[in-house]
């Protein structure tokens, strides 16, 4: 799938994020739940799925005809969690058969000490024609991501970072001002519950919405109506 081809696929449509970290109720030792989630998501309409490793990628992309965007995410101590950070992480979406990558853009110390910018001319020559999702928290930061030139910005990270602590959430504020400031397509990622909330993504100018807990993280889910009724 070409840059543009998969911004075409995105366009205002939902992304379904289908992730389970080890830990998490629906992680497995050998895979099989992420690909039902997403066999899921693509029969209610989605256009693209999101997922975290390469097995996961792979599995997904037997499963759905859906473009995949993977990650890695993973923790550096003593940083905190990352979300693609290294060429061997690329190297291992790329071969899973991600069509395209979500990469961490924040401005945060990276374990290998470059900047984002650095990592994706890095990444555009080893792979020059997969998509690049930048992961960002701040506006600065989408700007940044923005200038490096990457393919889509996601506002994933805001609120996950001491830079962004207490943002609105969802963080439609950062999408508005993204959208209004960048060419670059903006995907609206992070804390998004409900469908009236994606709908106001679009309408605050995302160029697709991209859910994960509140539809396949079903701890999540439970757990919000067990507090409703204490
Ligand atoms: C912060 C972080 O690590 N976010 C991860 C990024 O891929 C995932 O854990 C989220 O589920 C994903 O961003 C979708 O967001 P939400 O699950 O809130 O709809």
């Amino acid at each position: 799938m070409t840059r543009s081809s998969l911004s075409e696929r995105l366009a205002g449509g939902l992304v379904v994020s289908c992730q389970a970290l080890p830990g998490e109720p629906l992680h497995t030792e050998t895979g099989g739940v992420m690909p039902l989630m997403a066999i899921a998501a693509q029969r209610a309409g989605a256009v693209a799925i999101r997922s975290n490793s390469a097995r996961d990628v792979a599995q997904i992309k037997d499963a759905v005809d859906l473009p995949v965007i993977g990650l890695i995410k993973r923790e550096y101590p003593p940083f905190e969690p990352f979300i693609t950070v290294t060429m061997e992480e690329v190297d291992a979406l790329v071969e899973a058969g991600a069509d395209a990558i979500a990469l961490d853009c924040t401005l945060r110390e990276r374990p290998d000490g470059l900047t984002p910018a650095a990592f994706v001319a890095r990444i555009r020559e080893r792979h020059p024609g997969v998509p690049l999702m930048a992961d960002i928290a701040t506006y600065e930061e989408g700007i940044a991501a923005a200038e490096a030139g990457v393919d889509l910005i996601g506002t994933t990270l805001s609120g996950y970072t001491p830079q962004s602590a207490g943002a609105p959430i969802p963080d439609l504020p950062l999408v508005e001002r993204l959208a209004r400031d960048t060419e670059v397509p903006i995907v609206a990622e992070g804390r998004i519950r409900r469908p009236e909330q994606a709908r106001a993504a679009l309408d605050a100018g995302a160029h697709c919405v991209v859910v994960g807990g509140a539809i396949t993280r079903p701890l999540e889910i439970a757990t919000e109506f067990v507090d409703a009724l204490r």
